[in-house]
């Protein structure tokens, strides 16, 4: 399925052909509690039925799903995007600035549901020398961790020859905040995509935004990209306290060698983190991250992950 806008579905088929599908009534009831029975990326199969019309009658089974809650009320799920191989967050040093909480969450949150990522800072046409400071810390920092880092400008194509080999034959979550210029990358490697950009709305360098329904982008060397409207991160995950550390690759590695199994590295005696962190080891931005993980379980509040 390539491409949803509500009550139809888009569904590519082996043969090439682009078909408009509707999902058999009783299937719906079949499937698991989410507001949306066939999300893009799942394999599904079809019958056309001669009269023009195109009914999912079958969806392949899941490796992975990401899902963000219908409402903040409902119990129902909306699946947003099946059967990643790994998610690209684009990230922006400035114009508009992402925050390192920000990646963090998202990094830990792929963790939770095992998607590799890579993140991509774009605009890098567009620099103060300080901001570049910024920038080579903060690639440091993640490539220290094990995270491909990639530097582009969407704009000026610098760097984008490093892209099609990463994304090569892999489904890929095109990811990160509004303004970055995920539609923008989109059209550089895909001319074809033409989706929409916006120009940065207003003063304060915010992006508005402009996607509408998730679609799926085939890339010309095979692989394909995901974007979906208004999607920061994965959305929600469930955790216990003393899960957190485990999302974070770094802490986790150190915590190996905390005193007590339990500990949650905040004011343990021997703990391994906080060492670290004192010996600047640990980047002082991802423990802050994972305290404010650790906010959000402690305040057990409505959780959406970003
Ligand atoms: N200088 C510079 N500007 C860029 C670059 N990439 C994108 N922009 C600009 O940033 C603004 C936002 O780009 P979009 O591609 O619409 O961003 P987006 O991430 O798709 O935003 P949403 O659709 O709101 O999620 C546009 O004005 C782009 O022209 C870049 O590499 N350098
Ligand atoms: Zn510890």
């Amino acid at each position: 399925m390539v491409r949803s806008t509500g009550s139809w579905y888009t569904v590519r088929t082996d043969d090439g052909r682009e078909v408009e599908c509707k999902v058999k009534g009783n299937f719906r009831l079949r499937s698991i509690r989410s507001t949306n029975p066939v999300a893009v990326g799942d394999g599904v199969s079809i019958i056309e039925d001669g009269s023009g019309t195109a009914f999912i009658c079958e969806i392949d089974e899941r490796r992975n799903y990401i899902v963000r809650k219908a409402s903040n009320l409902s119990k129902q799920s909306h699946i947003l995007a099946t059967n990643l191989d790994m998610a690209l967050l684009v990230v922006t040093i400035a114009r508009p600035e992402t925050s390192t909480t920000f990646i963090d969450r998202f990094l830990a949150s792929a963790e939770a549901y095992r998607v590799p990522v890579a993140i991509c800072f774009n605009k890098i046409d567009d620099l103060t020398s300080e901001e570049r400071e910024m920038l080579d810390y903060l690639t440091l920092i993640y490539r220290d961790i094990g995270y491909d880092v990639l530097h582009v400008s969407a704009i000026t194509h610098e760097g984008l020859d490093a892209l099609p080999p990463l994304l090569n034959n892999r489904l890929t979550l095109l990811a990160g905040n509004s303004g970055v210029g995920k539609s923008t990358l989109l059209n550089a490697l895909i001319p074809e995509a033409h989706a929409r950009t916006a120009s940065i709305s207003d003063a304060h360098g915010t992006g508005m935004h402009t996607t509408t329904f998730s679609e799926r982008y085939d890339l010309p060397q095979g692989g394909a990209l995901i974007d979906i409207p208004g999607i920061k991160g994965f959305g929600t995950f469930e955790f216990e306290r003393e899960e957190v550390s485990h999302f974070f690759r770094d802490l986790f590695s150190l915590s190996a060698e905390c005193r007590f199994g339990n500990c949650t590295h905040t004011n343990e005696p021997g703990c391994a983190v906080l060492q670290a962190l004192e010996n600047h080891r640990l980047a002082p931005s991802r423990y802050q991250s994972y305290l404010s993980m650790l906010d959000d379980k402690d305040e057990s509040k409505y959780r959406e992950a970003y």
